[in-house]
């Protein structure tokens, strides 16, 4: 069978920068894979490339087996790819359920079925006591886990986590952590960019480092956390027992 994702050469360049350089990967489905690499070593720019936010100069992507190059956002996330934001992006007029109802009316037919499946969403990621509330003052934690109840509201078969536990407190970040687990087992594929490295190596069983645009590695964590060019680029100290 193909693999759920495949990407091939992939290439961005912004003006004489080439901020990802012929990237290739592929990733089955039940995967968790982490992103990691240095600031500026291409990350965003890569999840951008491959969900339709930015169109490549070189290379191709294809998604369930069909070639998805240069789609616009909103009909890859009809087909199953959803992404989360660094910076979270909320509609500050709406309340947390009404911006829930409004990414899932994206793959949605009615608006009824749209706000069952919002209440769904915020139960599961543990939002459903706030779901009233006003998001202009909801703390960090609860912040990035609205923009992960977006995604899942699109119901993804595949989601791009980009640095869903920045700015987390530990214990916020534990509560993602179990969270992420659960998407995982309800089937979802997942690929995660994350600087908070305990998370990311904890969750994924494979990474792929990022290093000036290029893939440094690319392999099972346990392998790629001693590869001594990860440990060289990024890494340094990283306990080799705290992985997946
Ligand atoms: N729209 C843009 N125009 C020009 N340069 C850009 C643009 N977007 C990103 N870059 C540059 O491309 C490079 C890669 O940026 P990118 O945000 O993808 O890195 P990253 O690995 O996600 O970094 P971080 O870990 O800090 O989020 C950086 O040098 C950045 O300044």
């Amino acid at each position: 069978m193909a693999p759920l994702l495949t990407v091939e050469h992939l290439t961005k360049r912004f003006g004489g920068l080439t901020a990802v350089n012929d990237v290739s990967f592929t990733v089955e489905e039940g995967d968790f894979l982490g992103i990691i690499g240095p600031n500026g070593a291409g990350k965003t720019t890569l999840f951008n490339l491959i969900t339709g936010f930015l169109p490549p100069d070189a290379g191709e992507v294809r998604f369930k087996d069909q070639p998805i190059t240069g789609w616009k956002a909103y009909k890859i996330s009809r087909l199953g790819m959803t992404r989360t934001f660094q910076i979270t992006k909320p509609f500050g007029h709406l309340d947390v359920k009404e911006n829930v109802v409004v990414a899932a009316l994206q793959t949605s037919s009615t608006l009824r079925e749209a706000r069952e499946r919002a209440e769904g969403v915020l139960r599961f990621v543990g939002l459903e006591s706030y779901r009233d509330r006003s998001i202009t003052h909801l703390p960090m934690g609860l912040k990035k886990k609205l923009e992960l109840a977006k995604a899942l509201a699109t119901r993804p078969s595949l989601l791009f986590l980009d640095e869903v536990m920045g700015g987390l407190a530990s214990d916020e970040v534990q509560d993602m952590m179990e969270v992420l687990r659960k998407v995982r087992e309800s089937g979802v594929t997942l690929i995660m960019i994350e600087h908070v490295l305990q998370a990311i190596t904890q969750l994924s069983e494979r990474l792929l480092v990022l290093h000036h645009g290029a893939k440094l590695a690319h392999g099972s964590t346990r392998e790629v956390i001693r590869d001594p060019e990860v440990v060289e680029a990024y890494l340094g100290e990283v306990d080799p027992d705290a992985v997946h």
